[in-house]
């Protein structure tokens, strides 16, 4: 079954439609002054009204090592996602001290980017097209990969279905294509989360 994750929450609104639905994992943006930002304080306010089965993503662009760790040790994240510059020494850094799933973003133009993303130390890539620009990539560019990898940029419930019968990804991933005027939509997201079980329908 390919994972999915919703990412952006920023309500408790969000949290009971997510708690309906029951996507894998959810994220949170920790990048401040963006429209999906949230502060840590709420994260962790919102992760308690959250089903505990749901995994949250803290999503980070190139953020203080002792923020991320904090916000592990207080269970607000179980994974953490970089998004921005970290360097290798980053992720071995944080691994040696924390254990917990790092999932490294990668922005793909090129097939360089994906042989980039293949050496950096990490449990899952993520493929993306920006900072949740709304856009997808060339998903021809996605071949050879051997690891597992979260598919994001540009997914919505139309065109999720193609996205995983061409790719194969271990989760595929999405913020602005589950929303209707900025916020989350709960028929956008049980759409979504539908078509995805119908593409592993077909593959299964
Ligand atoms: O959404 C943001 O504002 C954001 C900010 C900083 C880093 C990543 C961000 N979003 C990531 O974008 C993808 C999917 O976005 P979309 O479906 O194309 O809108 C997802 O991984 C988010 O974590």
């Amino acid at each position: 079954m390919t994972k999915i994750k919703i990412c952006g929450l920023k309500s408790t609104k969000d949290i009971s439609y997510v708690n309906q639905l029951n996507p894998d994992y959810i994220g949170f943006v920790f990048l401040q002054g963006r429209q999906r930002s949230v502060s840590f304080k709420d994260a962790a306010a919102l992760r308690s009204l959250l089903k505990p089965e749901i995994q949250s993503v803290g999503v980070f662009v190139n953020e203080p090592l002792e923020n991320v760790l904090s916000l592990l040790e207080t269970g607000t994240i179980q994974l953490v996602q970089l998004h921005g510059r970290e360097n290798t020494s980053y992720a071995l850094k944080l691994k040696s001290l924390c254990c917990k799933p790092i999932i490294k973003a990668f922005i793909i133009k090129g097939k360089e980017d994906i042989k980039r993303a293949l050496d950096y130390p990490c449990d899952y890539l993520l493929l993306d097209n920006g900072l949740g620009t709304g856009e997808a990539f060339d998903w021809s560019l996605i071949q050879g990969i051997h690891k597992p990898f979260f598919l994001a940029g540009g997914l919505n419930p139309a065109n999720v279905k193609d996205a995983i019968k061409r790719t194969h990804p271990y989760a595929v991933d999405v913020s602005s294509g589950v929303e209707t005027n900025c916020r989350k939509d709960y028929q956008k997201i049980k759409a979504f989360i539908e078509a995805c079980h119908a593409a592993d329908h077909i593959r299964s």
